[in-house]
C-alpha cells in the first residue's frame, strides 16, 4: 500500500468513526461468506506460525514477498467502510474473523461466563516455548471483550486490564480458558478469567468495562 493510500484508508476509518457510533447490529457482517471467511483466517494463521517457525532461504523470501505484496495490491482498491468491514467482525465465529488474537474455541457459554481452549502457536511466541507477555492480555481482552458485549448488553470498553504471569504460558499447547462476570456497579463490570495448562495456572486477568453513553465512540 501506498502512504497516500494508507492515509486515505485512514481518514476513511476516522471519518467513518465520526459520522456514526458503533451498533451491535453493525456486526455478525459478512454472513453470506459463510464457512469461507474463516478459512481464509485460518490459513492465514497457519501462514504466521509456519513462518515464525520457518528459517526460509532468500529466492523463497523473495518468492513469498512478492505474492503478498501481489495480494495486497488486489485488496487495497477494495478497502471499505469499518462498519462494512469483515475482519474481527464475525462474532458467530470462533476466531471472529481475525487473527490478531489467537482463536478461542468456546465450549460452554452462558450469560455470565465462558469456558473453552485456547492455542497460541509459534507466532505468538515471546522466548524459550513461553508466549509473548502481551498476547496474554490481548488474549484477555478478548474473551473477556466478547463476555462484556455479549447477552444483549450494551457496548462496552476496557477501562483497565490488570494481568498476573503466575507461571509460563506455553507455545503450542492447548490450554484451558475461563471467564466470567463478577459484579456489575451502574454503567461499569467487573470481570475475570484464568489460562490454565492443564493444572497450572499459567495466567489470571481482571478488567473493567465501562458501559458507553450514546454517542461514544
Ligand atoms: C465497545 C466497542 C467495541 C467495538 C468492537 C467492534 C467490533 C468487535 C466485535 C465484537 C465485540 C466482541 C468482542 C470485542 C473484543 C474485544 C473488545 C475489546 C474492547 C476494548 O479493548 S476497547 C479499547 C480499549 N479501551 C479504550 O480505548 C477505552 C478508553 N477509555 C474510554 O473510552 C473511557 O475512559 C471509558 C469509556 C472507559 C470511561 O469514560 P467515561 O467518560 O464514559 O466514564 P467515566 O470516566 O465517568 O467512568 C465511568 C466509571 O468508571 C470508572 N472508571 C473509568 N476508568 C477507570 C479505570 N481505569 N479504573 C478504575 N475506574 C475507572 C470511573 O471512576 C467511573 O466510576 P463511577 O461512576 O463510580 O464514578
Amino acid at each position: 500500500m501506498t502512504a497516500e493510500r494508507a492515509e486515505a484508508s485512514v481518514a476513511k476509518v476516522l471519518s467513518d468513526t465520526g459520522e456514526r457510533p458503533w451498533r451491535s447490529s453493525d456486526l455478525h457482517g459478512g454472513d453470506e461468506y459463510s464457512a469461507t471467511y474463516e478459512d481464509l483466517t485460518h490459513a492465514l494463521g497457519d501462514f504466521l506460525d509456519r513462518l515464525a517457525e520457518a528459517r526460509p532461504d532468500t529466492e523463497l523470501i523473495e518468492s513469498m514477498t512478492e505474492s503478498l505484496a501481489g495480494w495486497a495490491r488486489e485488496l487495497g482498491p477494495l478497502a471499505v467502510r469499518e462498519r462494512d468491514r469483515v475482519f474481527g467482525r464475525r462474532t458467530d465465529l470462533a476466531s471472529r474473523g481475525q487473527t490478531m488474537s489467537p482463536t478461542i474455541e468456546l465450549a460452554e457459554i452462558s450469560d455470565d461466563s465462558a469456558s473453552g481452549t485456547v492455542y497460541f502457536g509459534s507466532y505468538f511466541l515471546g522466548g524459550n516455548g513461553a508466549v509473548h507477555g502481551g498476547a496474554i492480555p490481548l488474549m484477555f481482552d478478548e474473551i473477556l471483550g466478547r463476555l462484556a458485549n455479549a447477552s444483549g448488553r450494551p457496548p462496552q470498553r476496557t477501562a483497565y486490564l490488570h494481568t498476573d504471569y503466575r507461571s509460563i504460558t506455553p507455545v503450542g499447547r492447548t490450554l484451558g480458558v475461563r471467564a466470567w462476570l463478577c459484579s456489575e456497579d451502574g454503567r461499569k463490570r467487573i470481570l475475570r478469567a484464568t489460562i490454565h495448562d492443564g493444572e497450572t495456572l499459567c495466567a489470571e486477568a481482571e478488567g473493567l468495562f465501562v458501559a458507553l453513553k450514546p454517542g461514544q465512540p
